[in-house]
C-alpha cells in the first residue's frame, strides 16, 4: 500500500521530470524550449482569462459556439482552440470541444481544485520577471508598490494574492495530510503567516478535535475570515493578527503543530532563524514543527526560478537548502527528518523537541530511505518493481567482445550469470534506481553508502548493483600479478555485467538513457539497490 503513491504506472511522469534539465539531451532544442516557454503561460492566462473551460465544462461546444459566446473572431478562435487541444487541455470530438480531466478539474472556475487565481498571479508578476537584467544591476528589486496606494486597492490586490495562495494551499495540504494519517491528532495548531487558512483548514476537516490559530498581518485576516466563515469550523478558529517579525504574543510551549508553510523563502537568512526559534518556542514538547516549502533539494530548477522570482519580486527573499534550514532547527534545539518530497514542486521537513515524536508520524521506512540516499548526491531515486528490471542473455557479449576488463575481478565471466540475477531476482519485489554522475570511484561509494543505509534502515537484503567494472580501489589487485580482489567486502557487481539491460530496464522506468556518440558527452550511470 504504502508503495503505491510512487508507483504510478510504466512511465511515470513527474513535474520535476516536466521541467528537468537534462544535460544529456540538451542541445538547440532545448533552448528553443526556454525561449518558447512564455508561448505556453499565454494560451494558459488567456484561456483562463477568458474562463473558455467554463465555457465548455457542462457540454461540449464548437468553435463557433465559443467565438459567439466570447464575441471573437471564429478562425482565430479555432486555432486558439487547437493550441489548446495540442496542449492537452481540451479534446475536439467532431465539430465539439470538451475539456480534458485536467481542465476539468482544475481550470473551471467555482470547483474546488481550480488554479485559474494562482495562476493569473503568476501572470501579474510577468512585467517584474521582464525587469529581470535590471534587478541584477540593481542588485535586487526596481518595481516597488505605489507608496500612495488607496486602501481599497491595496485590499484588492491582497484579496487577489491570497486567493492565489488558496488554490495552491488546498492541494498542497492534500498532500501533507497523509503523513499525520492513522494517527489521533488533538490539541492546537498554530498556522503561522496562514494567508487563506487552507493548510489549517485541512487538518480542522481531517481531525474534528483540533483547533486552530490563525495567524498573519491584520489586513490579511480580514480576508481569511471571510473565506473561513463558509467551511463550517466556527468556533475552532482564532485568528492573531500580527507581523511575525514582531515578538510573538502567543503561550509559549502551547501548540501541538505548528505551520510554516511557504514562509521561509519569503525572509532573509538574518530573519529565519528568529522565526524558527519563536516557531519552536511554541511546540509543547509532544508538538511537531511542519516546514513546507521550496528547495533545491526536491526540484531544484523550480527552487532556483523561485529563488530568482523572490529577488524580482520581493524585498529580501529566497530559497534554502534543507541542510541549512536543519541546521537552523537544530540550533533551536529541535530534532529534524530528511527532507520529505511531495510528489509536487515543494517539499517538507518536520521538527520536534523529542526524537520520539518524529517517529510517530507516517514517513513510512521507504520515504525516509529515499531521501536520505538522495541526500548523499544522486540526481535521482526512483523505486521500481523488479518486474521492471530487464534481464537479457546478450550482456555478457558486450563484455566479452568489447571490453578490455573482460575477465578481471567482478568482471564478466566471474559476475553473477543472468540465470542466477534472474533467480536473485524473485526473491525481491522492489528496488530503487539511483541515477548519478562520474566519476565511476566516488559513484560506487555512494551506491555502497546507499545499501548501508538501507540495511541499517532495516532492510537486510539490500543489495546493489552498480554501472561499469569495478573502480573502488587506488591499486586493483586484480590487475596485479595473482589477479585475486582483496576487497571483496565492497565489490560488487555491475548490472550489465550481471546480464541486466541497463538501458532498457531505465526506459521501463519512466527515466531516459541516450547512447553516446563521442567521448565529451555527459555521461550519467545508473544503479540498482534492491530492497524487501
Ligand atoms: C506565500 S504566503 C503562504 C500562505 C500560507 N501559509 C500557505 O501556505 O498557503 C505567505 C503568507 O505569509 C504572510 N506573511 C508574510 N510576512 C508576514 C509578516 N511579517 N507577518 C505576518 N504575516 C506575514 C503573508 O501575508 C502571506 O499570507
Amino acid at each position: 500500500m504504502e508503495l503505491q503513491r510512487f508507483f504510478c504506472g510504466e512511465s511515470p511522469m513527474t513535474c520535476s521530470q516536466l521541467f528537468q534539465y537534462n544535460p544529456q539531451e540538451a542541445g538547440p532544442q532545448y533552448l528553443e524550449n526556454m525561449a518558447t516557454g512564455y508561448w505556453f503561460s499565454e494560451v494558459l492566462f488567456a484561456a483562463v482569462e477568458l474562463k473558455v473551460f467554463n465555457l465548455i465544462d457542462s457540454e461540449g461546444r464548437t468553435a463557433l459556439e465559443i467565438a459567439e459566446a466570447l464575441d471573437m473572431d471564429h478562425s482565430g478562435l479555432d486555432r486558439f482552440l487547437q493550441a489548446l487541444g495540442a496542449l492537452g487541455l481540451v479534446v475536439r470530438d467532431a465539430d465539439y470541444y470538451f475539456n480534458t480531466r485536467l481542465a476539468s478539474d482544475y481550470l473551471v472556475a467555482g470547483k474546488g481544485g481550480y488554479q485559474g487565481e494562482s495562476i493569473l498571479w503568476r501572470k501579474r508578476l510577468r512585467s517584474g520577471w521582464q525587469d529581470l537584467s535590471k534587478c541584477l544591476k540593481a542588485g535586487g528589486r526596481v518595481d516597488f508598490p505605489l507608496e500612495d496606494e488607496s486602501p481599497e486597492r491595496s485590499a484588492q490586490r491582497i484579496r487577489r494574492y491570497i486567493k492565489a495562495m488558496d488554490n495552491v494551499a488546498r492541494t498542497k495540504v492534500e498532500e501533507i495530510l497523509p503523513f499525520f494519517e492513522g494517527l489521533d491528532l488533538q490539541g492546537k495548531i498554530l498556522d503561522v503567516g496562514t494567508g487563506s487558512g487552507s493548510i489549517a483548514g485541512g487538518f480542522l476537516e481531517r481531525f474534528p478535535s483540533l483547533t486552530a490559530t490563525l495567524m498573519d498581518l491584520k489586513q490579511v485576516l480580514d480576508y481569511t475570515r471571510e473565506l473561513m466563515a463558509g467551511k463550517g469550523l466556527e468556533g475552532r478558529v482564532s485568528y492573531i493578527p500580527a507581523n511575525i517579525l514582531e515578538p510573538w504574543t502567543v503561550v509559549r510551549e502551547g501548540f501541538d503543530l505548528v505551520i510554516l508553510s511557504n514562509i521561509i523563502h519569503a525572509y532573509s537568512e538574518e530573519e529565519i532563524p528568529l522565526l524558527l526559534d519563536r516557531a519552536a518556542n511554541c511546540l509543547k514538547p509532544g508538538g511537531v514543527l511542519v516546514v513546507h516549502d521550496f528547495f533545491p533539494e526536491h526540484f531544484s530548477a523550480k527552487a532556483a526560478l523561485l529563488d530568482l522570482n523572490m529577488f524580482i519580486n520581493t524585498y529580501n527573499g529566497r530559497t534554502f537548502s534543507e541542510t541549512w534550514v536543519r541546521q537552523q532547527l537544530s540550533m533551536s534545539k529541535l530534532y529534524t527528518t530528511e527532507l520529505i518530497p511531495l510528489e509536487s514542486d515543494t517539499a517538507l521537513i518536520f521538527a520536534a523537541k523529542e526524537e520520539k515524536t518524529l517517529a510517530s508520524l507516517r514517513l513510512d521506512g521507504l520515504t525516509r530511505l529515499m531521501a536520505g540516499i538522495k541526500a548523499m548526491g544522486f540526481a535521482r531515486v526512483r523505486p521500481i518493481n523488479t518486474e521492471t528490471i530487464h534481464v537479457a542473455d546478450w550482456t555478457d557479449l558486450r563484455c566479452q567482445y568489447g571490453c578490455e576488463r573482460y575477465g578481471q575481478g567482478h568482471c564478466p565471466p566471474n559476475s553473477p550469470t543472468p540465470q542466477k540475477t534472474r533467480e536473485v531476482l524473485k526473491g525481491f519485489s522492489y528496488a530503487l534506481l539511483l541515477e548519478g554522475e562520474p566519476l565511476g570511484e566516488r559513484f560506487q561509494r555512494k551506491v555502497l553508502e546507499a545499501e548501508r543505509e538501507a540495511f541499517l534502515a532495516g532492510y537486510h537484503k539490500a543489495f546493489a548493483y552498480w554501472a561499469g567494472p569495478c573502480a573502488l580501489c587506488v591499486s586493483c589487485a586484480v590487475s596485479a600479478a595473482d589477479g585475486e580482489c582483496r576487497n571483496t567486502r565492497d565489490a560488487r557487481p555491475s548490472m550489465e555485467g550481471a546480464g541486466i539491460d541497463v538501458y532498457e530496464t531505465v526506459r521501463r522506468a519512466g527515466l531516459e538513457l541516450r547512447i553516446l556518440r563521442d567521448k565529451g558527452q555527459f555521461v550519467r550511470y545508473f544503479a540498482l539497490l534492491l530492497l524487501e
